[in-house]
């Protein structure tokens, strides 16, 4: 093993680098709190300023991927359709079976510019997440409560603030709503069942209203759903505690530009669209486990050195001081002060395992763990 290798699994190591993400985070998002005032004065000036704000943050973790992982993320696509990726604006739909699934999309998103501007309509608990759910709230994610009844207003409002958005984006959607396990999977294929839809072998079923819901007030908007299925060679189970470990993954993307135009408006057939979508998206996981590929071509996409550089601007800034002031805790601390900075280690590797925890399946939420009651309406 190599020493940067041994480097990379080291706790001291990955403690430096959190606390690069927590203090440059906190800044960040006190810089998007004081932006508040020029939304009223100037709203497309404040999105293009939180886009980049934004981008602070979410590149470093793109950064920890990419260059600290060393993970590398193959995209199979269509070459005619590749030059309009991130030149137009897009719903994405992925498939929601890994715990590092988020980041490689946000990995796909860096390469093709749109890291800045990408959305996702995430559950209302993420909201809440420091630095991450923070900063989305300045980047206009749509949030949800998995909750019709209460989600199908919100939901609708915040598409429809995103009709004038300044500059292009993706939407992503994770269509079956939580994560893939094993019990999740077999009570979604009761659902199937008793709905008359053919199984699904790879994928929850998926829940069709926040398609439908997004197609209805993003025509006009967006131009395409660019229909992604993820997966991992070797059958491996990617987590983000493996990347922070140095852990090198290799993530295989299989992407068909769908023109918006193609998806039906009537909301019954856009959900038997999704179903059917739902359907190939299962073959073409099928014939990857089968034979380690997904067809169409691989088209080169090298990673750009702009999220290393940004983590390296923001290292620098934050780990100056820390430096300056632990070498003076050596030279003039008490027994106290050094027990304090202690501790606030001891806060900063909880809040890093409380973070990480979010991303990790084994500790999901119970929903889709049973079924809610059929909707005839
Ligand atoms: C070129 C490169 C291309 C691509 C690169 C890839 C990606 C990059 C793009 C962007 C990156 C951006 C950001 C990424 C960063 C971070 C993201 C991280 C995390 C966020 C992810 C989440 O939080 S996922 C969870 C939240 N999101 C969703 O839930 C969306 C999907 N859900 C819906 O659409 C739902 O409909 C809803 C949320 C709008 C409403 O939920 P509710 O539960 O009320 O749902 P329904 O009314 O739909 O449910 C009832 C219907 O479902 C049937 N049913 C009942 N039980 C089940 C069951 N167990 N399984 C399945 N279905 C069930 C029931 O019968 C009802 O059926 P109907 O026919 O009546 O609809
Ligand atoms: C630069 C170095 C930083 C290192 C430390 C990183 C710590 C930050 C970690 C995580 C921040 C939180 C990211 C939130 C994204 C989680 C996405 C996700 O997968 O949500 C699950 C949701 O879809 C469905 O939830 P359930 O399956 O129903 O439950």
């Amino acid at each position: 093993m190599g020493l940067l290798q041994l480097l990379k699994g080291q706790f001291l190591c990955h403690l430096l680098i959190f606390y690069v993400f927590l203090v440059s985070g906190l800044l960040v998002n006190l810089l998007q709190l004081c932006t508040l005032p020029l939304w009223a004065l100037n709203r497309q000036l404040a999105r293009r300023i939180n886009c980049r704000l934004g981008y602070c943050i979410s590149s470093q973790m793109v950064a920890l991927l990419e260059w600290w992982s060393g993970t590398e993320c193959t995209l199979y696509t269509d070459p005619e359709s590749y030059p309009r990726y991130g030149k137009e604006n897009a719903i994405v739909i992925l498939n929601h079976n890994f715990e590092i699934d988020f980041l490689c999309g946000w990995t796909f998103c860096e390469r093709f510019g749109v890291l800045g501007t990408s959305k996702v309509m995430a559950k209302k608990e993420l909201a809440y997440v420091p630095l991450i759910g923070w900063m989305w709230y300045f980047q206009e994610i749509v949030f949800c409560k998995r909750k019709w009844e209460e989600d199908r207003r919100t939901v609708a409002k915040s598409l429809q603030n995103l009709r004038d958005y300044p500059e292009n984006f993706w939407f992503l959607l994770f269509c079956e709503g939580t994560r893939f396990t094993e019990k999740k999977h077999k009570i979604s294929m009761e659902v199937a069942e008793s709905k008359g839809l053919p199984k699904l072998k790879h994928h929850l079923l998926p829940r069709t209203k926040g398609f439908c819901v997004t197609v209805q007030n993003l025509r006009g908007t967006v131009t395409a759903v660019y229909d992604s299925t993820l997966n991992f060679r070797n059958k491996e189970t990617p987590t983000l505690r493996g990347v922070l470990s140095g852990k090198k993954y290799h993530a295989d993307l299989y992407v068909r530009r769908i023109p918006l135009d193609s998806v039906p408006e009537d909301e019954a057939e856009c959900a038997a669209w999704l179903h059917k979508l739902y359907q190939e998206k299962d073959t073409f996981q099928e014939g990857y486990t089968q034979t380690g590929r997904f067809p169409g071509p691989v088209v080169n996409l090298p990673r750009q050195p702009w999220a290393l550089l940004n983590w390296l601007f923001w290292a620098v800034l934050v780990l100056g001081p820390l430096i300056l002031l632990l070498l003076q805790l050596l030279q003039t601390g008490s027994t106290l002060t050094v027990l304090c900075s202690l501790a606030v280690c001891i806060a900063v590797s909880g809040a890093v395992h409380w973070m990480i925890g979010q991303t990790e399946i084994n500790r999901a939420s119970s929903y889709g763990n049973k079924q809610a009651p059929l909707n005839n309406n």
